[in-house]
């Protein structure tokens, strides 16, 4: 695991050299990916590293969990709240569509979801902005595999190192690099809405999905549900549809 992390550590490096720019940054939520992230971050660029703390109408214990992440590896952070300004947002275009007749209450708690994923995008291109810092994201294999990541949200990055890594071996990267047990034996969740879990809204389960990964045999079942996620989600890992040229 040493090998894999200063691996990790090495290629960080080497892109903030290519690309010319004086460090890195992430959104620490307070879960496990992001905590994994913070830490090699800080490892790579020691005193040119930060993370963002933004709470969305979040559960206050994700906060307590984010810091608990920044004590164990001394990462420089900020705490930027955003709940008022996706209130702000969000009534303004609820307002708005329906004086037209037109919002639809059943499609809302995504699209209240994905806003706040998008504003913590917009939130952290504007503090890297300020520090000439370069945007990581926080996907691992599992999430890039089933596109289990909010478009131009979190998905909106600059970087994804954990993008090889199954859950499972980010759970063993995390306890290699001290971050907090608690941090990494709870339940993952992308905190959109109230007791959202990355599991129960799949369908299926990470150890599903890492053994997929590795091409071990699975039910049926999870199969299905994986490759129709993955399918659904193809347009997530593509720039974005350009039609042919003129003749
Ligand atoms: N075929 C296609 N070609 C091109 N574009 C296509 C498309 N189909 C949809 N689209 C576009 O994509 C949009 C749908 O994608 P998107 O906006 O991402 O939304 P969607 O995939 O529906 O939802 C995001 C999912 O990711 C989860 N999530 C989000 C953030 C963080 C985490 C986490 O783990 O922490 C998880 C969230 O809980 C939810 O299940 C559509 O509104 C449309 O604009
Ligand atoms: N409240 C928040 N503050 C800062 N960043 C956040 C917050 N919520 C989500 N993010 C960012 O969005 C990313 C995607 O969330 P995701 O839930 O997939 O990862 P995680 O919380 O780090 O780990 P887990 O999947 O185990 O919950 C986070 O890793 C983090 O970078
Ligand atoms: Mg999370």
């Amino acid at each position: 695991m040493e090998k894999k992390i200063e691996h990790l550590v090495q290629w960080l490096q080497q892109k903030v050299k290519e690309a010319n720019v004086q460090g890195l940054i992430v959104g620490i939520s307070g879960g496990i990916d992001s905590a994994v992230v913070a830490h090699l971050i800080k490892r790579a660029c020691p005193s040119d590293s930060l993370g963002v703390i933004m709470p969305t109408k979040s559960n206050p214990q994700d906060k307590i969990d984010a810091l608990k992440v920044v004590d164990s590896c001394g990462i420089n952070h900020v705490v930027v709240e955003l709940t008022e300004t996706h209130n702000t947002l969000f009534q303004a275009i609820e307002e708005q569509l329906q004086a037209k007749g037109e919002w639809q209450e059943e499609r809302s708690t995504l699209g209240d979801a994905n806003t706040r994923a998008r504003l913590r995008m917009t939130t952290l291109y504007a503090v890297a902005n300020n520090y000439n810092y370069l945007v990581v994201g926080t996907d691992n294999a599992a999430e890039w595999l089933t596109g289990y990541f909010t478009k131009y949200g979190d998905g909106g990055v600059d970087l994804v190192p954990l993008v090889h890594l199954t859950k499972g071996e980010v759970r063993e990267m995390a306890r290699a690099l001290g971050v907090p047990e608690d941090v990494i034996t709870k339940a993952p969740s992308a905190g959109l809405w109230e007791g959202q879990t990355d599991e129960n809204e799949m369908g299926t389960t990470y150890d599903m999905i890492d053994l997929y990964l590795k091409g071990k045999d699975i039910p049926d079942k999870d199969r299905e549900i994986i490759e129709r996620l993955h399918k659904r989600s193809e347009h997530k890992r593509q720039l974005a549809a350009a039609p042919s040229e003129f003749v």
